[in-house]
């Protein structure tokens, strides 16, 4: 056969189906599973020194080092504003950080105290269905250790799937499964970098035991033990909100609640040997029958959100006061 040549291929094209154009997602430009650094270069993310001047950046901002990490969940931005003299630095002005896109995430940092307790909260976390690979989501928890971080709190709202569940009860998270590690993806994937973690780190006391019981009875203390439950929470890559046969598959499996968020940024926090404590606010009931013609949506996570503000920032303030008496008496 004659050789083709540009114009052969030019041709050629008028007879294909049009190209589509695909929104840009970050992947890691091997096996495009979204856990490279964005650049399609390396599937490594940040480097060390990196995350270093982003830290740095933030230390030069603050006279007051943090040493508990709050991340609050979609609607629960306003745990952020019990923080006393607060210092917020927009996400969009930290060099190398990601920027928020999700309705009821600012997208800001804020320093402060919570009961004389120095502290740092992401007003805002970053989601896998925003476009950003896992370690990327993950990246501000590196960030959080490297400024002398101790203890991360991380909230979220979620579906209650435990058919006990009532919407605005408060889920302390016992345990997780990590189903989008059981596909691959995984925060920590890639080389790994020891001086945040060993290769292979144990997730069998991923949620320290002594602060959940240190919760339930700061529960009883406030009086809202009535609505504090403890069970496992699963993260599913959404956006979209799952089907009936998927929650039914879920619930099988002992999942209590199902959310899109915190399972990697944990994974990120105890492998760089974080103490973890997670919650979640129940912002609806998961929908396991065909005859329920209830559906999910954002707004209504939002609305419990809110609706649950008061109770979650006196909570929230208690866990830091008790987990930093903890962390002084090791
Ligand atoms: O996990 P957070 O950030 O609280 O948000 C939850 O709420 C959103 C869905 O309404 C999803 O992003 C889900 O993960
Ligand atoms: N599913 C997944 N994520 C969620 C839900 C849910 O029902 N509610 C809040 N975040």
């Amino acid at each position: 056969m004659a050789p083709i040549n540009a114009n052969d291929i030019n041709d050629a094209k008028a007879f294909m189906p049009a190209k589509k154009v695909l929104p840009e997602v970050e992947t890691d430009g091997a096996n495009g599973n979204g856990n490279g650094n964005g650049n399609g270069n390396s599937p490594k993310g940040y480097s060390y020194e990196t995350l270093l001047e982003i830290a740095n950046f933030l230390l030069s901002r603050i006279s007051v080092k943090p040493h508990i990490g709050i991340i609050c969940g979609s609607g629960m931005g306003s745990l952020a504003e019990t923080i006393q003299e607060p210092v917020s630095i927009l996400y969009e002005d930290i060099p190398n950080f990601p920027v928020s896109t999700v309705e009821g995430h600012h997208g800001q940092l804020v320093f402060g105290k919570i009961n004389d307790i120095p502290v740092m909260a992401m007003q805002g976390r970053f989601h896998y269905y925003e476009g950003y690979p896992l370690w990327k989501c993950c990246l501000p928890v590196r960030v959080m250790k490297l400024i002398g971080i101790k203890t991360l709190i991380a909230t979220n709202a979620a579906g209650g799937l435990n058919p006990s569940y009532k919407i605005g009860d408060i889920m302390i998270v016992k345990d997780h499964i990590n189903m989008m590690g059981f596909a691959g993806n995984n925060p920590l994937h890639g080389p790994n970098d020891e001086r945040f973690g060993p290769r292979f780190p144990p997730m069998s006391k991923a949620y320290n035991y002594e602060y959940r019981k240190v919760a339930r009875e700061i529960a009883k203390e406030l009086n809202i033990d009535n609505i504090v439950r403890e069970g496992v929470y699963t993260c599913l890559g959404g956006p979209n909100f799952e089907t009936v046969a998927e929650l039914n598959m879920l619930k099988m499996v002992g999942v209590d609640a199902v959310g899109m968020s915190t399972v990697h940024e944990v994974i990120t926090a105890r492998h760089c040997d974080l103490n973890v404590f997670a919650l979640s606010l129940i912002t609806n009931e998961c929908v396991t029958s065909y005859d329920n013609n209830d559906e999910a949506n954002h707004e209504e996570v939002l609305d419990v959100g809110r609706m649950r503000q008061d109770i979650l920032r006196k909570f929230v303030s208690k866990l830091v006061e008790r987990f930093a008496q903890i962390e002084t008496n090791h």
